[in-house]
């Protein structure tokens, strides 16, 4: 993204990213304080908020130029999405929610040859048990369903994965083995993976670590119009 800028609103909090490139197969770990916007930041990169100006290159198209639903379409092509609660159907199976991209991405689902045994092998490269792919993704437990989530959003390979403090609700051991697995299979297809958190730990297993106050300028809020200035006074 170039010369990006983004306020909440009309007084909400700002925030302007003067450049942000990720390579392809490039595993990015991005960093900063609560409320310093990094949310918001990966809600631009998706395209589900529009920037006030810049440009936001994914896939090759400046996403600020295609309608909304040109954009829901482009995001489930190039974008793989692991959220923080994961978002998981929960009364779907394990395989269900695995393939679900599949129906809204063409180029992604051109790419699979089986689904059925391609949803198998992430499960099973992600360390899901494959008794379990008949499951009602609801019934499993924390960890599984975010392995679950990261085989969702691998399938079909787009060119990047986001995802959104994945690894909180893990313990550190349980966060490095996630990390690694999610890692290799990325790695083999050559789809970045671009993640933030606050745990600052899990920086040497990325190969870049990006800070918010680095990258992105807080906007100051825009000046209070002076209402009383012109405003006639009422005489009790
Ligand atoms: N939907 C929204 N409407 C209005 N303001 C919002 C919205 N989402 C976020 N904000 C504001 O934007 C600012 C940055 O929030 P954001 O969630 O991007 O930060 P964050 O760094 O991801 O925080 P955290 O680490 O706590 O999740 C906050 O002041 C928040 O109130």
């Amino acid at each position: 993204m170039t010369d990006v800028s983004y306020r909440w609103g009309r007084a909400g909090f700002g925030l302007a990213v003067p450049q942000l490139q990720v390579a392809a197969g490039e595993t990015v770990l991005l960093l900063g304080r609560s409320g310093s916007g990094k949310s918001t930041l990966l809600s631009l990169i998706c395209g589900t908020v529009m920037p006030d100006q810049g440009r936001i290159d994914v896939g090759g198209a400046d996403l600020c130029t295609l309608s909304a639903a040109r954009r829901d379409r482009h995001r489930a092509e190039y974008i793989g999405l692991i959220f923080q609660q994961f978002n998981l159907l929960p009364y779907a199976s394990v395989t269900d929610n695995i393939l679900l991209p599949l129906r809204f991405a063409p180029k992604r689902r051109g790419r699979v040859s089986g689904p059925l045994h391609e949803a198998a092998r992430l499960c099973a490269a992600l360390g899901i048990d494959e008794a379990l792919l008949a499951a009602r993704a609801g019934s499993l437990s924390v960890g599984q369903q975010q392995r679950v989530a990261a085989a969702r959003a691998l399938i079909g390979f787009p060119q990047l994965i986001i995802a959104d403090e994945p690894t909180s609700a893990l313990d550190a051991a349980s966060q490095e083995t996630f990390l690694s697995l999610l890692f290799d299979q990325a790695r083999t297809h050559n789809s970045a993976v671009m993640m933030v958190s606050h745990d600052a730990r899990l920086a040497p297993m990325f190969d870049r670590v990006l800070q918010m106050d680095d990258i992105a300028q807080t906007l100051p809020p825009p000046p209070q119009k002076m209402r009383s200035a012109t405003k006639p006074e009422h005489n009790a």
